[in-house]
């Protein structure tokens, strides 16, 4: 009998599944769409629910197409997107949507929490900035606008968690995890009592925190028949989707850094000791004792994925004909336009920015459109705007002290080498890409394979697992066009920060 493990990824876009063995060869993959609901402007939410009958569903498929049998998988791990905050009552049920990483309603609560604490108290603390898009205000928003949802809330889950809930029955909080929530202490890795009283979250809601690979329990009866797998299977606590995604890449001694590029972007850089820097995001890596500085922004692959919605009519009809996707063929037509997109400038803040100008009135801005610029310049300056908001993220890393050398890409942005190249580009850094649509579940079941024995530790799991699998060097006269482009991108975002308050049109 095979020994194998499972992974799940809570992504914003999708659910992802996929199914290891030992090596880190992929036996089975499959995923769970689900909506990202926009009720209002700023507001981004999910409904949990939607993504456990993803996760089902999903789980089902990939059984099926790798002729696996439940009793062949040892362990599971969960991983996912950051900052929701998930009621449930005493039952289990999601008492609302979750706002999610990209949602800033939230903005007043945190404004008025960083004059009543006071932003550098909840700082030296938390070692992340007050920012809307994190769990705390979310939950504090709750109470003022949805008293009963208060009132009924047992625990507050985040995603991984509340997958690992629907799987055991029982609720944990994974260390990495643990950022999204001010009162939680990154230098010691507990709950900070008194900084839960001072912000007003009860104390009940919070859940005992566990490492990432330490299992929480088996797979429930109930659970058993919705999923199809084996009652008893051991779940690990699971981490954040880029704690897992570095890890699957083989991100895991401090000089190494990840390159994310999922719905959201931005970058992971190892580290072996407490640097936090409120312009960025610090969290628990997956990996005990170890954090990651991450730039963390709203536009990423998700980008693409609107252009491609919103100009893709005509390739998404050819694509059976052709042979090739949308993508590929966005890609094709990118590729034709010179480095630099001959001067026009995308800012890929579509739902405000986080790291590094945490501006929810942030906008999505092409400047420089003329009479010449054609579909292929738009699609490649979205493309380099994405590179350039990486680029402002890794700068401030390195100002911080940190050292980038190589970057190692995941995520499904990374599967476009042209995406990949304009990334090592414009960065000026090499770029190396072990998988990237399954480097975040590779990492999850890591920590399912840690957690039952099946790895001795981490080092091994990734000597086994990861295997590079292309590499870019950076076109130092690409770079010298695109270190341009970036200072008037800087330029145009000062320039129009004031405009950008405003909300014409609404
Ligand atoms: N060939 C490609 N070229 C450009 N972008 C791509 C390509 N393949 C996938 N993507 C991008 O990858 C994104 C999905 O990445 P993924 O890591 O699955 O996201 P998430 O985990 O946030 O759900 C999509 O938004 C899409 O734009
Ligand atoms: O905030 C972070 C990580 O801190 C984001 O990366 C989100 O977790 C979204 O991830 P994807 O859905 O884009 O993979």
């Amino acid at each position: 009998m095979r020994e194998l493990l499972l992974g799940v990824d809570i992504g914003t876009s999708a659910c992802k599944v996929a199914v290891f063995n030992k090596q880190g060869e992929v036996i089975a993959s499959g995923n769970g769409d689900y909506q990202v609901y926009y009720p209002h402007p700023g507001w981004a939410e999910q409904n949990p629910d939607e993504w456990w009958s993803a996760v089902c569903s999903a789980i089902g498929d990939v059984l099926r197409k790798g002729n696996v049998k439940p009793e062949e998988i040892k362990g599971i791990g969960v991983d996912g997107q950051s900052w929701s905050a998930i009621p449930i009552d005493k039952d289990g049920n999601v008492l609302t949507n979750t706002p999610i990483w990209m949602d800033t309603r939230a903005q007043s609560i945190c404004d008025r929490l960083n004059v009543e604490i006071g932003a550098d108290n909840i700082f030296q603390v938390a070692g992340n900035s007050m920012q809307p898009s994190y769990s705390t205000a979310k939950i504090l928003w709750y109470k003022e606008n949805m008293p009963e949802v208060y009132a009924n809330t047992y625990k507050i889950l985040q995603s991984n968690a509340f997958i690992v809930y629907r799987f055991t029955g029982i609720c944990s909080q994974d260390k990495s995890q643990g950022y999204g929530l001010h009162c939680f202490d990154m230098r010691t890795g507990t709950w900070n009592m008194e900084m839960c009283k001072k912000l007003g979250i009860p104390e009940s809601f919070l859940s005992d925190i566990y490492e990432c690979s330490e299992i929480v329990g088996g797979v429930s009866t109930k659970a058993a028949k919705e999923t199809g797998l084996l009652e008893g299977t051991p779940v690990v606590a699971g981490a954040l989707d880029a704690a897992c995604g570095t890890l699957g890449s083989g991100v895991i001694h401090p000089g190494e850094t990840q390159e994310q590029g999922g719905q959201a972007g931005g970058m992971s850089i190892c580290l072996d000791e407490y640097a936090a820097d409120p312009r960025l995001i610090l969290s628990y890596h997956a990996v005990p004792n170890q954090w990651i500085l991450q730039g963390g922004t709203v536009g990423g692959g998700g980008v693409m994925r609107w252009i491609e919605k919103e100009l893709g009519d005509y390739e998404r009809s050819i694509a059976k004909e052709c042979g090739k996707s949308s993508l590929v063929q966005f890609n094709e037509l990118a590729e034709k336009v010179p480095a630099g997109s001959d001067g026009l400038i995308f800012l890929p803040y579509m739902s405000g920015e986080r790291s590094p100008i945490w501006d929810p009135n942030a906008k999505g801005v092409y400047y420089g459109l003329d009479f010449s610029k054609t579909k292929g310049h738009l699609i490649r300056a979205a493309m380099e705007g994405v590179a350039y908001s990486l680029k402002h993220n890794l700068d401030i890393g390195e100002k911080t002290g940190a050292k980038v050398e190589e970057l190692l890409a995941m995520g499904g942005s990374a599967n476009s080498l042209l995406w990949t190249q304009i990334k090592c580009d414009v960065t000026g850094k090499p770029i190396t890409v072990p998988s990237s649509d399954t480097a975040t579940t590779l990492g999850a079941v890591m920590l399912a394979g840690v957690g039952i024995g099946m790895y001795k530790d981490f080092e091994e799991a990734v000597k086994i697992t990861v295997k590079k699998t292309r590499h870019h060097e950076p076109d130092m006269e690409k770079h010298a066009i695109y270190q341009k482009n970036y200072e008037t991108y800087l330029e145009i975002y000062e320039n129009l920060k004031e405009t950008m308050k405003r909300t014409g049109g609404m």
